[in-house]
């Protein structure tokens, strides 16, 4: 699944054949500026500013949305350097730039955050088709699957069919809220072969306060961030049943029974509730 994405590359505005020369510095994009896209954002910029690779600005694709003051979401964001509407009351970092335009936000980018609800993504790969570098990393922080006629597919397989890159996945028990406020989180990246841009993800998303771990095993991590969700459902369920504890353990097997290919350091950054 997905091995195709590092194989095979659809054409580009930027092939990226110049960049292999020293001084080289990576440009981060994140497509998807909600709860956690900012948050996101926010982790990113503060680290794209110590690290010498990268370069300094993050571009944030906003889809535009007009306030009730008739402002644009995209300029109170860049005015107030806060997601007003999405993430207000938290500093995203100066050198984060919201951009509406799709297009302009993962112009040059070599790699991309994807962090938008899914229902989304089908419209979003589709009219990037052929618009991002040929030699771009992503990384999907989306939980969910797109669901096709040939049965469920995940986020970071369709992002890597449609788009022709590779995509790792940064998953984790995140409540953006709680990250935003600095309190302490962790994560784990779940790349597919290699190590290196498993690394760079890693270094991009650290922080004092959000510890990532990474795992070979994308679809393992994935579906760990994603089906967790059903098994939090199910444990308020039972909580609000009044049915024990007894009983909240077994919503947590399903996974375990589903996933048994899957490394058991997958689960090991996942807190089920
Ligand atoms: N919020 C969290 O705590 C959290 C934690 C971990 C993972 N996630 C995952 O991150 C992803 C993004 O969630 P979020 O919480 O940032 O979103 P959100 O619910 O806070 O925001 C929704 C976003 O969707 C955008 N949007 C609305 N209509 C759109 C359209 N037609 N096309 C494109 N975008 C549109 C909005 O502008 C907004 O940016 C989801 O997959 C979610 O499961 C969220
Ligand atoms: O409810 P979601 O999909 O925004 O995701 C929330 C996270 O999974 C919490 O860990």
């Amino acid at each position: 699944m997905g091995d195709t994405a590092t194989t095979h590359h659809t054409k580009s505005a930027n092939n990226g054949a110049n960049d292999n020369q020293i001084g080289f510095k990576s440009r981060v994009s994140v497509i998807g500026s909600g709860s956690w896209g900012s948050v996101a954002a926010k982790l990113v910029a503060f680290n794209t500013l110590n690290l010498s690779s990268f370069h300094d600005e993050v571009k944030m694709w906003v889809f535009e949305e007009t306030l009730q003051s008739g402002e644009k979401l995209t300029d109170a964001i860049n005015r107030t350097n806060e997601n007003v509407k999405y993430l207000p009351g938290i500093k995203l970092g100066k050198n984060v730039i919201a951009d509406p335009d799709l297009d302009n936000a993962v112009e040059d980018a070599n790699m991309l955050v994807f962090v938008t609800p899914h229902q989304f993504i089908d419209n979003i790969c589709k009219s990037l088709v052929g618009k991002v570098r040929s030699d771009a990393e992503a990384i999907s922080l989306i939980k969910g699957m797109e669901v096709k006629i040939e049965g469920p597919c995940l986020i970071s397989t369709y992002i890597s069919e449609q788009l022709g890159i590779n995509c790792s996945v940064l998953m984790g028990a995140n409540l953006a809220n709680e990250i935003a406020e600095e309190k302490f989180s962790e994560a784990t990246v779940g790349y597919r072969n290699n190590r290196e841009i498993a690394e760079q993800w890693v270094q991009l998303f650290t922080t004092p306060y959000f510890m990532v771990t990474p795992v070979q095993d994308v679809e393992g991590v994935e579906l760990c961030g994603t089906l967790k969700n059903v098994v939090a459902i199910a444990a308020g369920f039972v909580d609000g049943l009044d049915m024990g504890n007894n009983t909240k353990v077994h919503t947590s097997g399903f996974i375990t029974s589903i996933l048994p290919i899957s490394t058991l350091s997958s689960f090991s950054c996942h807190a089920y509730y």
